[in-house]
């Protein structure tokens, strides 16, 4: 049942009200102040879950100073413009409502969204026929009142926010007739932490604390400060970096972590919509950037591709990635309780969120409601189990217990064996925007292994179709050129251009087993192999050791790492067998049975490796990943305790 707004009487001339007012003491609190202390008591407390359900059921909510408001009938009237009140709707305005003119952001660039999108439009080459559809000099015309009335505030307030400025005591008045609840999940020291943080989310301190308060599960609004192709522009569906800054000078942002995903909502043709991707950290610390596939059916990337600077998004997060990840408990054998239906709150896109959202929808005869298909999900032969079914799971890795359940306690896309939690060896297979969890990890660490010179490896596998689908290409390369050989890039495309010399094809058994066994040395045994030792003599040896139950051949082969130097490069079509001819001294098995156990015996190897912490993180489309998987798991690659995949 929708709460319904109170209305009270005041004067409006003098701001004298009929009513005796809530006196709270506190001159900043002034919405508060404007309230009847019986109209306050009465107000029903709902907690931020509560709030964004009703957002995503359609109603037209903000949030000013703990007070929920319904602004829908204020929206039609309001004096700067429809699409500024659309754009607020399910956040919180206090900072804007009140907004101290004194208090300027600085934005880095002039605004002139006709130059801008001209300038763009001219770039893109998919663009030109509608660039010559239009009349020299013509400028974008505003196709309603409300839009006009917002391109007038955008280009007027310029340097502050289109919608913040100082309202009139009139308009807090006014404002403060809509309230219709108080958020009760508010902190008593609410106020003092708006004071302190700016009501930013809250700053994570250390790897592993994940903020307890709600704060990043409310919606605030972001200017979006620039806009640029990721990918070359006749990419089928290009991808473009968008980069968002605060909107208010004090605003702090989280530092981002490998796994964090935040969530923007829109307004998309009359729907809510809300779509997850993942935050980059910006160029500076009031920044943030995503990485957005333009898909050309698709609500949020096209609601996105259409946004001028300067515009304003709503996003909440950062969340962890494992708040997604729902294992069965007969899986991980905890009690249910631990991972129970009705525990705390997740994202809107969660299967709890959704379930009890898309009830109260019904129950409201509500139809605008749109959640996200690609949340809807893949059948269960990933090894974990969704407490939902197979509804919706979006990050899946091993069944092994254990690792799943350790997953919970940290991040699970790090390494939590080291203090820095890098990774020794990580291997990074992704397709299309499945590289954005990667650039984290990437940017993960070089900020933070103890120091630069720390025992780590990077190597990064980037799936496409084309070559003009790579996204940053020439910053990927820059990254791998100046990363002191600590960070590889290896492309391969499904339809290379003919000139092309890397790794064509899909993804393979072979690609994926000789990307591996390059850069990943096995341990030598206990005593090396010598070339003319008799093989009976080596396995005498090594007689306390487990792999002398392994045929001699293989236990040589697989323990012995040659010099990289006699590799050719994976890029130039390199093969083990050449590797394995390359050995010397050795009679190498060379029917196609020998080569699979003796790849086997490589990962075993590679499995039993204590030394060296290594993970095989793979994110991209369904199919590609379902190969990927396949294909480690037919190499004897570890799959349940060394795989993590990322839909
Ligand atoms: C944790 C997480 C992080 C994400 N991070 C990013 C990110 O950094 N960058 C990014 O671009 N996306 C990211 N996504 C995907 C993103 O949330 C949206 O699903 C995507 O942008 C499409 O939304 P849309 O509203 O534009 O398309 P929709 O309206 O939802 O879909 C329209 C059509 O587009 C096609 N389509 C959409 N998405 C896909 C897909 N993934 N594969 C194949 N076809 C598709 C479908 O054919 C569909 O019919 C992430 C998803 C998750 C779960």
């Amino acid at each position: 049942m929708m709460i319904v707004a109170s209305e009270y009487v005041y004067k409006y001339k003098n701001m004298q009200f009929l009513w005796p007012v809530r006196e709270t003491g506190d001159k900043n609190k002034r919405l508060h102040n404007c309230i009847p202390e019986d109209v306050y008591e009465q107000l029903p407390a709902i907690s931020w879950n509560d709030f964004n359900l009703r957002v995503m059921a359609g109603a037209h909510l903000v949030v000013a100073e703990g007070l929920v408001f319904d602004i829908h009938k204020w929206i039609k009237i309001h004096p700067g413009g429809q699409r500024i009140l659309r754009r607020v709707i399910g956040t919180d305005i206090t900072q804007d409502f009140f907004f101290d003119p004194t208090d300027q952001i600085v934005i880095n660039r002039a605004f002139s969204e006709n130059e801008k999108l001209m300038k763009q439009m001219e770039e893109n080459d998919a663009d030109k026929n509608k660039l010559k559809k239009r009349k020299p000099n013509q400028m974008i015309r505003p196709t309603t009142i409300a839009n006009a009335v917002d391109l007038i505030n955008s280009t007027t307030f310029k340097n502050s926010r289109v919608a913040m400025h100082r309202h009139s005591k009139f308009a807090t008045a006014k404002l403060a007739t809509m309230v219709v609840a108080r958020i009760s999940d508010i902190p008593n020291d609410y106020d003092q932490q708006k004071k302190d943080d700016n009501f930013s989310s809250t700053t994570k301190t250390t790897i592993t604390t994940i903020p307890q308060d709600n704060s990043n599960y409310i919606f605030r609004r972001y200017i979006l400060t620039n806009i640029e192709l990721a990918s070359r522009h006749d990419s089928e569906n290009p991808v473009k970096k968008l980069t968002f800054q605060v909107l208010h000078p004090k605003d702090k942002l989280p530092k981002f972590l490998p796994g964090d995903y935040i969530e923007i909502m829109s307004y998309v043709n009359k729907h809510i919509v809300i779509r997850p991707y993942t935050p980059l950290q910006g160029p500076s610390d009031k920044t943030f950037t995503i990485l957005v596939k333009i898909y050309k059916d698709g609500a949020m990337s096209q609601h996105l591709d259409k946004q001028l600077r300067n515009f304003e998004i709503a996003v909440r997060g950062p969340f962890d990635i494992a708040d997604r990840m729902y294992v069965s408990p007969q899986v991980l054998s905890l009690p249910q309780k631990n991972l129970s239906p009705t525990s705390p709150i997740i994202g809107p896109s969660s299967p709890n969120l959704v379930r009890r959202a898309t009830t109260l929808m019904r129950q409201n005869s509500i139809n605008n409601f749109v959640i996200n298909p690609h949340h809807s999900y893949q059948p269960s032969h990933f090894g974990l189990d969704s407490v939902y079914g197979d509804e919706n799971r979006s990050v899946y890795g091993g069944s092994n217990s254990d690792s799943a359940q350790s997953n919970f306690n940290g991040r699970i896309l790090l390494n939590s064996a080291r203090g820095d939690q890098c990774w020794d060896i990580l291997f990074m297979v992704c397709g299309g925007t499945g590289l954005t969890p990667m650039l984290q990890l990437i940017q993960y660490h070089f900020d933070n292994a103890d120091n630069f010179k720390s025992n780590f490896k990077l190597h990064l596998l980037c799936a496409n179709t084309q070559i003009a689908d790579i996204i940053s290409m020439k910053y990927l390369d820059f990254l791998a050129s100046t990363s002191d050989g600590k960070l590889t890039v290896t492309h391969i495309l499904t339809k290379p251009p003919p000139i092309w010399r890397g790794l064509t094809g899909h993804i393979d058994d072979n690609i994926l087993f000789n990307w591996i066994s390059k850069y990943y040395q096995v341990p030598p045994p206990a005593i090396p192999p010598r070339i003319n030792t008799p093989v009976t003599q080596i396995v005498n040896n090594n007689s306390q050791s487990q792999i002398s139950s392994t045929p001699p051949q293989m236990l040589l082969t697989s323990a012995y790492s040659p010099p990289s130097s006699i590799f050719p490069s994976i890029d130039e079509n390199y093969s083990y067998q050449m590797r394995r001819d390359n050995l010397p001294g050795f009679i190498y098995p060379n029917n196609e049975m020998n080569v699979l156990s003796e790849r086997q015996e490589f990962m075993r190897m590679l499995n039993q490796d204590t030394t060296q912490a290594c993970k095989v993180i793979v994110c991209g489309p369904f199919g590609m990943m379902e190969g990927v998987k396949r294909s480690l798991e037919r190499i004897g690659f570890p799959v349940d305790s060394k795989a993590l995949f990322i839909q």
